[in-house]
C-alpha cells in the first residue's frame, strides 16, 4: 500500500504549492491513474513516490514504511518506473536495456538471460528477432514494450508510469493500453499512472484522482466518479459525454434479458459494454441485440430500454 499522508511539495523560488497537503491511499495490488489540468502537480506527486522529489511537508508510506528512510537503491528496487518517451539506453541492444536492473543486482547470466526472454515474450514482442537490434531499429510502440519490460525486470511491487502511452499513435496506444492492463493485473502490482487521457484513466484506473492546483479533488472509481461528479470543475473536466463514456464500464451482462424468439438479427459477445451494444444498435438501428457467450451461443438478448434502464 502506497500511502500519501499530508504531502506537499513547493519548489525552491515558487510561492505556490506544486502540491497541496495531499492525502491518498492507494491500495496493494491496484491501479490508480491521476489526471488533472497541466500543472496541477501530477508528476510531482508520482516523483515523491521513489524519491525523485522530495517533499517539503507530510510523509510518503510504502507498506507502513516512511520512505524517506528507506536506503533509496533498495526503494527504487522495490518501484519500477516508466516514463512517455522510455528513456531506453540508445547505443545499448534490446537485451542489455531490458537486463539493466538484473546486472545492477548482479544476477547470474543465466538467470538474466532467461528473464529477458521471459519479459520480452510477456510484452510480446519475439526475444529471437529482437535482443539484439537497437532502440533506434523499433516502432515508437516496441520500444515503449521494452521500456515496460525493462521496469518489470526485477518484479518490482509498485510500477509508477508517467504518460507511459503519450507518445503513442492512437491505435497502437488502444492495444497497449489493452495488453498492459492484462500484464497489470497478471503480475499483480500497486501501479500508479500519471496520464493527459480521459478516456485512458477511465480504462485503465480500479479508481482514478483527479487533481486541480496540487490539491485531489475527487478520489473514487470510475464509475462513481463519471455517475457523481464532486463539483462542477470536475463535472465540465469529465466532458458532455460522461454519461457514454460510462456505459462502456456496464458490462452486458448485467443489463440483458433472458433470450427470448427476438435473437434472429445481430448479436453481441458477452463480454462486451453496453456502450458496444449501443453503438451496434444506433449503427444498424436495431431495437436490441442478442447476446452470446464465446462460444457463440444465445444467453440473452439487451434491449434499447434496458440500456437506458441500466443508466439510470
Ligand atoms: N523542477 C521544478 N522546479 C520548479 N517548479 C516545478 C518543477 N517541476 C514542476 N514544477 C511546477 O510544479 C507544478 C506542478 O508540476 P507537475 O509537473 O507536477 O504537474 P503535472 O500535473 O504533472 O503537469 P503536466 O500535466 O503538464 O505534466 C507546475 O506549476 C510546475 O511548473
Amino acid at each position: 500500500m502506497i500511502t500519501l499522508d499530508h504531502v506537499t511539495k513547493t519548489y525552491p523560488g515558487s510561492d505556490r504549492h506544486a502540491v497541496d497537503a495531499l492525502d491518498l491511499t492507494i491500495e496493494t495490488g491496484t491501479t490508480v491513474t491521476m489526471i488533472g489540468p497541466s500543472g496541477c502537480g501530477k508528476t510531482t506527486t508520482m516523483r515523491m513516490i521513489n524519491r525523485l522529489e522530495t517533499p517539503t511537508g507530510g510523509r510518503v508510506l510504502v507498506d507502513g514504511e516512511d520512505v524517506s528512510k528507506v536506503d533509496v537503491r533498495t526503494l527504487r528496487r522495490r518501484i519500477g518506473y516508466v516514463i512517455q518517451q522510455v528513456g531506453l539506453f540508445p547505443h545499448m541492444t534490446i537485451e542489455r536495456n531490458v537486463a539493466t536492473v538484473p546486472r545492477l543486482l548482479g544476477w547470474e547470466k543465466a538467470r538474466t538471460d532467461r528473464r529477458i526472454d521471459e519479459l520480452l515474450e510477456l510484452v510480446s514482442l519475439d526475444p529471437s528477432v529482437m535482443r539484439k537490434r537497437f532502440p533506434h531499429e523499433l516502432s515508437g510502440g516496441q520500444r515503449q514494450r521494452v521500456g515496460f519490460a525493462r521496469a518489470l525486470a526485477a518484479d518490482p511491487e509498485i510500477m509508477l508510469m508517467d504518460e507511459p502511452f503519450g507518445a503513442i499513435d492512437p491505435i497502437t496506444r488502444v492495444k497497449l493500453q489493452d495488453e498492459f492492463r492484462q500484464i497489470l493485473k497478471k503480475v499483480s502490482k500497486t501501479v500508479v499512472i500519471v496520464t493527459h487521457d480521459l478516456d485512458e484513466a477511465i480504462k485503465m484506473g480500479d479508481r482514478i484522482a483527479i487533481m486541480r492546483d496540487g490539491k485531489l479533488l475527487q478520489y473514487d472509481t470510475p464509475e462513481a466518479i463519471l455517475a457523481h461528479p464532486v463539483d462542477d470543475f470536475v463535472e465540465s473536466f469529465l466532458g458532455p459525454d460522461r454519461a457514454i463514456k460510462r456505459l462502456s464500464l456496464i458490462p452486458v451482462l448485467s443489463a440483458m434479458g433472458a433470450a427470448g424468439g427476438e435473437i434472429s438479427g445481430p448479436s453481441i459477445g458477452q463480454a462486451a459494454s453496453l456502450h458496444d451494444a449501443l453503438a451496434l444498435m444506433l449503427a444498424d438501428n436495431l431495437p436490441g441485440v442478442g447476446v452470446k457467450d464465446d462460444a457463440g451461443m444465445p444467453v440473452g438478448y439487451l434491449s434499447r430500454e434496458a440500456v437506458l434502464a441500466a443508466h439510470a
